[in-house]
């Protein structure tokens, strides 16, 4: 799936499942469907089990209210991991992996997730991240590195539409932060940190 028609076609309200909408997983990195158990009370679902094996070790969990056409992002960690859980809405998670030593160096995916599927997507540190909501979303996020830790040194980003993050964003005209719309473009953010970009 790679041009905005096919994009604007599996955006149909019909189309419920969270689904990797192009690009190819990427190493060490999981879309986890989780098990809503349903009765007459209501629903109970496990967000989070260690022995999943991914690559996340939480220590913050945090909880996040987006408003309608949000983008947060484009960020990227070099120390810690992160999970990323819509539990109401609908969203884009895009991502890009830029750590030399993977198989999937350069590589993008970008992700659509419905609140209605409860899913989380664990990446970790050395993936540009951000996420965007098509409506008023609340989502789930964790972290392996406390936040008042790694704002200071670890704590980066790029413009979240550079096209050398070669994310399919559909087209759209987001409300960023002003941190977010003033961000450095990839290749600037690659040199700050030292990593370089070859693919
Ligand atoms: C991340 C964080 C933020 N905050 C406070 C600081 C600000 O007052 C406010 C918004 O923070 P910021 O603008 O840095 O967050 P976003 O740019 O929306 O970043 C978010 O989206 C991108 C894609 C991410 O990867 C971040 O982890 C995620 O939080 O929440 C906290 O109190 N604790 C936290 O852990």
């Amino acid at each position: 799936m790679t041009n905005n028609a096919s994009l604007k076609a599996l955006l149909k309200p019909m189309n419920k499942k969270s689904i990797l909408l192009s690009g190819s997983e990427l190493h060490e990195t999981n879309l986890v469907f989780l098990k809503e158990s349903e009765d007459e009370r209501g629903s109970f679902t496990e967000i989070f089990q260690k022995d999943w094996g991914t690559v996340l070790n939480p220590v913050q969990w945090s909880l996040v209210r987006s408003e309608q056409n949000v983008l947060r992002g484009m960020h990227l960690h070099l120390r810690h991991d992160e999970y990323f859980c819509l539990i109401e809405g609908h969203c884009l998670v895009g991502l890009k992996d830029m750590r030399p030593e993977s198989p999937t160096y350069g590589k993008s995916v970008l992700y659509e997730l419905h609140g209605s599927e409860l899913s989380a997507l664990i990446f970790p540190r050395g993936v540009i991240h951000g996420w965007y909501f098509f409506r008023q979303s609340i989502h789930i996020q964790a972290v392996s590195e406390a936040y008042h830790h790694y704002n200071d040194d670890d704590n980066l980003g790029c413009y979240w539409k550079d096209p050398e993050l070669n994310i399919n964003w559909p087209e759209i005209n987001p409300i960023l932060s002003e941190k977010a719309r003033n961000a450095p473009s990839l290749s600037e953010l690659l040199i700050a940190t030292g990593i370089s970009e070859s693919v």
